[in-house]
């Protein structure tokens, strides 16, 4: 075989047409390559961001996050647009939450799903059950073929689910997270993918914090100022459509 007839394999195989684009975020603007960049769109399940859900249930306010649906929406049908992936998190567990861990797990004892269903035994099963409408992403936010939607059973997204693996492989290198809760699944799994060596952009108003809102100010002071950079939806949709230029300034 000669070098024209030979295959050629590589790696991370790109998505369609990657582009270079430049995102304006906290504390500086991120050059970013489209075909290296997944929309990661976290836990955005009734149980987070529905009257009548976990959080809800649980105590923590909920009014609010409608605007952040629709935001989410839109940097959505941007990503698609532009042949960024876009990956959905599910959190919970199985019915007889075996996944959740017994007493012997912290998260038995903090999780406050499974403080809820123990102080109010009637919603045993309904809360974060695999299977449930507390467990089904908002009717508002539904994968289409090509995106991806990976559950798991803790905070961190990184953590014993399938992700890291399916970034490597794409060779996904930059997060721009979206979602509930700011302060808890978004931060941990944005923290966890800085040690794993991806940037990682959260897009503050297509976020919601589980608390007070000081706590949503205090999640994105850390992350703009340890851990990532922080950038919003509209400066998210208007990099993707204008790629830069091999050479050129933004
Ligand atoms: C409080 C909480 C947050 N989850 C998340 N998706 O950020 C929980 O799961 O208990």
């Amino acid at each position: 075989m000669n070098s024209l007839t030979q295959p050629v394999v590589g790696h991370a195989p790109l998505r369609n047409n990657p582009t270079d684009v430049i995102l304006p975020a906290r504390p500086e603007s991120l050059a970013i390559n489209s075909g290296e960049t997944a929309l990661i769109v976290v836990d955005m399940q009734n149980a987070y961001s529905t009257k009548g859900g976990y959080l809800d249930l649980a105590g923590f306010d909920v009014s609010s996050t409608g605007p952040v649906i629709e935001q989410i929406a839109r940097a959505i049908e941007a990503a698609r647009a532009a042949g960024v992936q876009v990956i959905f998190f599910q959190n919970g567990w199985d019915s007889e939450y075996a996944e959740a861990g017994g007493p012997g797990s912290p998260n038995w004892h903090k999780s406050n799903a499974l403080k809820t269903m123990r102080k109010n035994p009637e919603l045993q099963g309904k809360l974060l059950a695999k299977g449930s409408w507390d467990y089904d992403l908002v009717d508002a936010l539904q994968p289409q073929p090509g995106d991806l939607v990976v559950p798991k059973p803790r905070y961190s997204g990184f953590f014993n689910t399938a992700f890291d693996s399916l970034l490597r492989a794409r060779g996904i290198r930059n997060l721009v997270f979206t979602g509930i809760a700011t302060n808890v699944c978004v931060e941990s799994t944005l923290r966890d993918g800085f040690f794993l060596e991806y940037f990682g952009v959260v897009l503050a108003d297509a976020t919601h914090q589980a608390g007070p809102e000081f706590v949503q100010q205090a999640s994105l002071y850390n992350i703009e100022t340890f851990f990532g950079w922080v950038s919003s939806v509209d400066d998210f949709c208007t990099a993707l459509t204008k790629p830069v230029t091999q050479g050129a300034s933004a």
